[in-house]
Order: structure tokens, then sequence, then C-alpha cells
């Protein structure tokens, strides 16, 4: 029951695969290493160098290593180029997931796990955000995502294909043990940027608006840790193959902590675990950002029994700060 992970040389790939390895089970990882990077992949896993998007090489993977489920991991997830380079994402995301899910049913490979993302929803019209919430992506990366999504129940329906979209919000931390950490070039994310200015890499934090209607002006987010979106994955999967015939096993699930924290309280947080005063710039809004996102997780909870553990920000923070340092 081997599992191929796509994109097992990225931040959160990488995470996945180490907590499948731990579990003992057998997993491939397929990445182009066109946004991740070799030294983030986990050691004793196959690692096949390829592009998503080649039926060729998915075909020979798939028999060769008896595929049973695929985490399709791969993806660009840069918000902002997305808007400069729509086509990019639409290619990349959209057309060659396709391609991917694609050679899965012509090689009976019948489980799916999709990486998908807050973006899909767009700015929200209620807090917390649950999975009935009305599809309006607000940049090409979201709705890149949302495409695929509204692929899969038409691949269940022709060809039984079992699969769940993980709707992540804000993924954040580190192993506990240092294994993984997060690395983006070029990092847009803000924890690491705010680590980057505690290691003195970079002179001040760039803040990205101070006028939001939130209780200190700074954009509220979900920060959820990295490890346990792994473990969501492994429930996911388990889901997935377990559940009964009758049983409506497909659907999106949002994973959250369910807390929200703003943009200052997560610098203010830093502050305390690093003992660096990380200074701020301030700067205009980033264009396309909602000012508040916080996930419901009640459906993760109930439908997986997903119990996340580290879910106050200190733990997210200090992991994140553990790898680095
Ligand atoms: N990081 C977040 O906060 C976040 C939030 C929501 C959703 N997501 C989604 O989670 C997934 C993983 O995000 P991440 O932060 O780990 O990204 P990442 O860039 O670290 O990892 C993506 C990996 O996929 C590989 N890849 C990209 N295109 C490929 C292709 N065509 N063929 C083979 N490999 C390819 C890259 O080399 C990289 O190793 C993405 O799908 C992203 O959209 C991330
Ligand atoms: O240097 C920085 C980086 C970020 N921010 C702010 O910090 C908050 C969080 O920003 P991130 O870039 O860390 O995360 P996003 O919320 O923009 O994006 C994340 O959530 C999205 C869902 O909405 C997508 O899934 C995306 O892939 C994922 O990274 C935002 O208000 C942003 O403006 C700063 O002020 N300075």
């Amino acid at each position: 029951m081997t599992t191929l992970i796509t994109g097992g040389a990225g931040y959160i790939g990488s995470h996945t695969a180490l907590a499948l390895r731990d579990a003992g089970k057998p997993v491939v990882i397929l990445d182009d290493i066109s946004t991740g990077f070799r030294q983030l992949l986990p050691e004793g896993i196959p690692f096949v160098e390829g592009d998503i998007g080649d039926s060729q090489l998915l075909q020979d993977l798939f028999q060769r290593y008896e595929i049973k489920s695929v985490m399709h991991f791969a993806a660009r997830s840069l918000v902002g180029q997305s808007m400069k380079e729509p086509g990019t994402y639409f290619l990349a995301n959209s057309a060659k997931t396709a391609t991917l899910i694609q050679a899965m049913v012509q090689n009976n490979v019948g489980h799916f796990i999709l990486s998908s993302t807050a973006a899909v929803y767009g700015e929200p019209t209620a807090i917390p955000i649950d999975e009935n919430h009305v599809l309006q992506p607000t940049n090409p990366y979201g709705l890149s995502k949302k495409i695929i999504e509204d692929m899969l129940p038409w691949f269940e329906k022709a060809h039984g294909l079992k699969w769940i979209s993980l709707r992540y919000f804000n993924a954040a931390g580190a192993d506990p043990q240092g294994r993984s950490g997060e690395i983006h070039d070029p990092e847009t994310h803000l924890i690491p940027n705010i680590l980057k200015v505690a290691l003195e890499e970079k002179e001040a934090l760039q803040v990205f608006g101070n006028d939001y209607p939130t209780p200190d002006g700074t954009c509220i987010r979900d920060y959820v840790h990295v490890t346990d979106l792994a473990k969501a994955h492994m429930q996911a999967l388990d889901f997935l193959l377990h559940s009964a015939r009758e049983e409506k096993a497909s659907g999106t699930i949002n994973l959250g902590s369910g807390s929200g924290y703003s943009v200052l309280e997560v610098i203010e947080t830093a502050r305390r675990i690093t003992g660096h005063p990380i200074p701020v710039q301030w700067c205009p809004r980033r264009p396309g950002d909602p000012a508040i996102l916080v996930a419901s997780n009640k459906k993760a909870k109930e439908k997986l029994n997903w119990n996340p553990k580290h879910t106050n920000l200190e733990s997210i923070i200090q992991t994140a700060w553990d790898y680095l340092g």
C-alpha cells in the first residue's frame, strides 16, 4: 500500500513524509526541486526527481512502486506571483493535477489527498470559516486550487476515485525533532520572516497594514502546526481506506487551529521566544490580504478524529526557532 507524496522536498510534504515513515508506512517522493530543497528530503525514502505533469513518468512510478494512494503537495503557491502570472498557476496547479489524476485512474490508484488552501474562500463573510462558506477566491492561486476541487467529484463519478481536499490555513512551525523545517526562497510567510530578523538576516520586519478592522489594526490568521497537518494527512488517508462502501468518504475539510492571532501578537510572541527586539517597518496593505482568516475545524475533529497538539502560538514559533537555531 505505497503512498506517493508529490512535493516531498517541500515544507509540508517533507513533514508528512517523515510522519508516514515514522509510522512504518511505505512512501515514495516525486519532486522536481523547483521550489523544494534536497536537504528536506527525509532519509530512507525513495526519491524520484521529476514533474507531476509527466504522464509516462507517472505510469512507470505507479507500476514500479505499486502505488495505491497519492498525497499531492506539489504546487506553486505564491499569491503575489499568481496575480502577475495567472497562467503559470492554472497550468502548474490545475492542468498538471488533471494529468496526475488522469494517470492515477488509468493505473487504478484510487485514493487522493489534495493540499488545498483557505485561499479558495476569498474574503470571508463569516468567521470562523466552515467548509460550506461560499468559494470566491480573490487571486489566481486560490482559483487554481478551486478548479482542482471542482474536478474531483467528476473523477469520482466516472472512475470511483476517493478523495479528500484538505484546506490548510496558515501552516507554520517545524518538526519538534528538528529533522525538517520551513524553507522557501523567496520567503513570503510571516513567521519565518520574523525569525530572519531575529537572526539578523533582515534589519526589520515589514508589517503590511495597520488599518484593518481588527483590535490592533493588523491582520488576524489561524496558524496551524505543520506536524498537526502531517497527522491529518495520515488520518485522512486512513479514513479513505477504511470508510465503508456506502459511506460518503470524499469531501473537503478545513485544517486550522480554530484560533486567530494578529500580526502584532505573532511578533510579540517571537520577541519573547528569541529575546530579540524585532524592529518593525510599517508598510501599506499587501494586495489581496483578507483582514481575518480563522477556521472552523469542527469537521476535521468529527470526521477524521483530528486533535491538533500544537495549538498555541508559543509552541509553533518555538519549534520554528529551534529548527533555525
Ligand atoms: N505553506 C502554507 O501555509 C500553505 C497553506 C495552504 C496550502 N498550502 C499548499 O500546500 C502545498 C505545500 O506547500 P509548501 O509550503 O510545502 O510548498 P513548497 O514550495 O515548500 O513545496 C512544494 C514542493 O512541490 C515541488 N513541486 C512544485 N511543482 C512541481 C512539479 N510540477 N512536479 C514535481 N514537484 C513539484 C517543489 O519543488 C516543492 O518541493 C502546496 O500545494 C500549497 O499550495 C500551503
Ligand atoms: O513579511 C511579512 C509577511 C506577512 N505579513 C502579514 O502576515 C499575515 C500572514 O501572511 P503569510 O504570508 O504568512 O500568510 P498568508 O495568510 O498570506 O497566506 C497563507 O494562507 C493563504 C490562505 O489564505 C494561502 O494558503 C497561502 O499559501 C498561505 O501561505 C498577513 O496578514 C501578511 O500581510 C507581514 O506583515 N509581513
